[in-house]
């Protein structure tokens, strides 16, 4: 019997999505080019083994799979992505659909796409969140491309995704890249959340002096709240691990320089391409970078001395923490659906929405009980800043004040907080109906003569300068 879908990277996601459809009851052919991995991946996948076709060769591979074919790859984004499609599209038939699940950068994938169209070609670039456990269990899957094409193989990625209330959190969101650009917004959400709860942490370590493990308690306590998410929970959960050689907290013995393989990054790039703020992300990217300057860092630790970090409880309350979390997540969100909204508009996605944050309340990073009031916020209006939606622009009056309190004794006690005071600042700019920006103007107009808008007359309009 063929498989009815191909697999094409065993790598730690692309092992765990094939073992997630055999389990879901597809036949699936899975190729690898190390021919090692895929017989080991075969030796190892147990019960399901009779539900994999393991391939040695891309012939045999695509042989292995009932016509018109559908075939995922799963490989790290860049060349080696567009290398497998050219040897592989040479060996397919018209009407067989390759669909990138990797975490590819939208432009290329809108390009690929692209010339699948100009081809004649089926093609689709599809974001895959959850990690191994997701990709095992049940990730949140987030479609780009031609309707037709996510129509074919939805069955499948339904059936593997995870479920919210029974709803499959596996959507087509648009044409193109849409996709990808979804997931990659994920991504930099993702980014700026960690980087949240690793501020509120290093005030909790270096402010309170507290250990790992008594935080581990605070955020454990905390996921029993409005910020129940998985990162919550994990963040409680290697709080409290200790190192089985030194018995230590782990978290004392890893190295604070930050990995990153480039999804934050295009986030934050594509929000100043577009003029549409994501401060926070930014933020949390730029931290990032930052702690990877580990030695510049100790050099200014030594040349300005650390900060005077101690603070006492009077300062400050722990359940401020909270609630200047819930705050920053709000206003992260916030910029997250509006980078959303500015690129379904740019690219002309007509991206649904409420559906994204359907879509990422289970199986993936960023999942949490507030994607459930986001979701209905959206529903309201899609429009609207989330902000300023009933919901949340109460539960921001209930929290800004904290996350004010925590911003403003942070930055007293020199403690590092980026991504709350980005948050922070950006609350203050959206609700400052007269800004400043009428100073930049004037000094744009004094030295280039780029023109300002006056209140009281339309038009272009230019300042006195130099006539005296
Ligand atoms: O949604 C997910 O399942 C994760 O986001 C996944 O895609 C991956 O773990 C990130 O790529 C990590 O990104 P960094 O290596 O850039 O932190």
């Amino acid at each position: 019997e063929l498989a009815g879908i191909g697999l094409i990277g065993l790598g730690t996601m692309g092992a765990s999505l094939a073992l997630n459809i055999a389990e879901k009851g597809f036949k699936i052919a899975v190729f690898n080019r190390t021919t090692e991995t895929t017989r080991k991946f075969h030796a190892e996948a147990g019960d399901l083994a009779a539900q994999v076709v393991p391939c040695e060769s891309l012939e045999d591979f695509v042989a292995a799979i009932k016509p018109p074919r559908s075939v995922i790859i799963m490989l790290p984004a860049g060349d080696i992505l567009d290398q497998q499609i050219g040897v592989l599209r040479g060996m397919l038939d018209a009407d067989d659909l390759i669909i990138d699940a990797g975490n590819a950068n939208f432009h290329d994938t809108n390009r690929r796409t692209k010339e699948a169209k100009a081809a004649g070609v089926p093609y689709l670039g599809i974001g895959v969140s959850g990690g191994e456990e997701g990709a095992r269990h049940g990730p949140s899957i987030m479609g780009g491309g031609a309707r037709s094409a996510w129509d074919r193989v939805s069955h499948i990625l339904e059936a593997i995704s995870a479920k919210h209330e029974g709803q499959a959190c596996a959507q087509w969101m648009g044409e193109g890249g849409s996709g990808h650009f979804v997931k990659s917004v994920h991504n930099g959400i993702e980014y700026a959340d960690m980087q949240m709860i690793a501020e509120v942490y290093g005030i909790m370590r270096d402010g309170f002096g507290m250990e790992a493990a008594q935080i581990g308690e605070v955020f454990a306590r905390w996921n029993e709240g409005p910020l129940k998410s998985y990162l919550i929970e994990i963040s409680a959960e290697v709080s409290r691990c200790s190192d089985a050689k030194s018995g230590r907290p782990l978290l004392d013995i890893i190295l604070d320089r930050a990995g990153q393989k480039g999804t934050g990054r295009w986030t934050a790039v594509e929000a100043l391409h577009l003029a549409a703020p994501a401060t926070v992300i930014e933020a949390a990217v730029a931290a990032r970078n930052l702690s990877s300057r580990l030695d510049e860092r100790k050099a200014g630790e030594s040349l300005f001395g650390a900060a005077p970090t101690a603070l006492d409880l009077d300062a400050l309350r722990i359940d401020a923490l909270e609630q200047a979390l819930i705050a920053g997540k709000i206003v992260c969100y916030a910029q997250g659906f509006g980078l959303l909204s500015s690129a379904s508009e740019a690219y002309d996605w007509s991206l649904p929405l409420p559906d994204v944050a359907r879509v990422w309340r289970a199986g993936c990073i960023i999942r949490s009980t507030m994607l459930n009031d986001m979701a209905d916020a959206l529903t309201q209006n899609p429009a609207l800043n989330l902000m300023f939606s009933d919901f949340f622009a109460a539960l921001l009056r209930d929290n800004e004040k904290a996350l004010r309190e925590v911003v403003a004794v942070s930055a007293k006690s020199g403690l590092p907080a980026p991504a709350l005071s980005a948050a922070l600042a950006y609350f203050d700019m959206m609700r400052t109906g007269r800004s400043t920006a009428n100073m930049i103007q004037a000094q744009r107009d004094f030295f280039g003569a780029h023109s300002f808008e006056r209140f009281d007359e339309p038009g272009a309009h230019h300042g006195p300068w130099h006539k005296s």
